[in-house]
């Protein structure tokens, strides 16, 4: 665990295109990705939450995402989580395919191929999580240990998830409880992706392409490096690093559609890591499957006119069979035309 400090810069963006060498540099060379100390979150004394919650509203709106330490999530919740997925990617092709459906609303989805548009070299396993007891019953029985350690780490982190989005809602100005109890109810989504080591055979690097989550937040571990950032201001990929212990949280397209466009959802992509094959564990949270969600009414005036138009994931899956030949972000089909 790194020293637990709030807010403190520990990556520079090292992407920075030869091209911009003798000019302007541009933006992307200064970005830094906040790693937040969130041990006081919960603190009684309203005080020293609100420096973690100042921290997190700035590099929301800054970096479009954080890593957070001291988050109450136990090393060895998030080892066996790691283990589950890893033992379950090393089970044979026919147990793996037994999940395989071309239903995208079904309960759980195993996948090779690139027939999602973005996976260009991965794996996954996804399913739902919360509540768990509707949804681990569909969960693989085998490896054995699957259901118990990952549904130990799905129940820490959607309480994590709630936490953080109170956080985040606070540093919206809508209050510490705005949608908590139907975030606390809502939908948690879970991508285990397996990445190979190195370059495809075709050559490529990337396992992901670029893309946005359609949640509210993600909150992603990942076994080493792989994943890559990219801010809206910003013309390069940062890395982000690999920290042991800390979670990595990033804002979906439903944050960006609830704040009005104050906060942006964050392009990321997956590359594969030369070293090791590579294992990530997404997990999506929204408020429930039919909930539509819209601009936040608090965040709407004059001078912010109403950005996008409402949607629940219900839309976004209906929206995932068109976006398959040239990958346009969900939020981008949300906003409104006015031109
Ligand atoms: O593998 C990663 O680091 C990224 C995974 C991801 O973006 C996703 O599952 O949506
Ligand atoms: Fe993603």
């Amino acid at each position: 665990m790194p020293a637990a400090v709030s807010g403190r810069l520990l990556t520079r963006n090292i992407n920075m295109a030869s091209s911009h060498q003798h000019q302007q540099p541009p933006r992307a060379s200064s970005r830094a990705l906040p790693v937040i100390n969130i041990g006081r979150l919960g603190d009684k004394d309203p005080a020293a939450r609100a420096l973690v919650v100042q921290d997190i509203a700035r590099a929301c709106r800054d970096c479009g995402c954080f890593q957070v330490i001291n988050h109450g999530v136990s090393k060895s919740v998030m080892n066996g989580a790691l283990e589950a997925a890893s033992e379950f990617f090393d089970m044979s092709t026919e147990h793996k395919e037994a999940f395989a459906s071309d239903d995208i609303r079904g309960p759980i989805r195993y996948d090779t191929s690139a027939r999602d548009g973005i996976s260009k070299c991965r794996s996954f396993l996804k399913h739902y999580a919360n509540p768990l007891q509707d949804w681990v019953k569909f969960w693989p029985k085998q490896p054995a240990s699957y259901r118990k350690k990952m549904g130990m780490y799905a129940v820490e982190i959607q309480r994590l998830s709630v936490q953080l989005t109170g956080a985040i809602m606070q540093g919206l100005g809508l209050g510490p409880m705005y949608l908590q109890e139907k975030l606390g109810a809502g939908l948690q989504f879970m991508a285990l992706n397996n990445y190979p080591q190195g370059s495809s055979q075709a050559g490529d690097t990337v396992g992901l392409a670029p893309h946005s989550d359609y949640g509210f937040i993600t909150i992603l571990m990942q076994s080493s490096p792989g994943l890559e950032v990219m801010h809206h201001d910003d013309d390069a990929w940062t890395p982000v690093p690999a920290i042991p212990g800390a979670l990595h949280v990033h804002l979906g397209d439903h944050m960006e559609v609830l704040s009005n466009g104050r906060l942006r959802s964050l392009l990321h992509r997956a590359i594969l890591n030369t070293d090791e094959a590579r294992i990530s564990i997404a997990s999506l949270h929204g408020v429930a499957i039919d909930e539509k969600v819209s601009c936040a009414e608090e965040l709407v005036d004059e001078r912010h006119p109403k950005l996008y138009r409402e949607s629940s994931f219900h839309d976004f899956l209906d929206f995932l069979p068109t976006n398959v030949n040239t990958y346009r972000r969900f939020v981008e089909t949300l906003k409104f035309d006015r031109a």
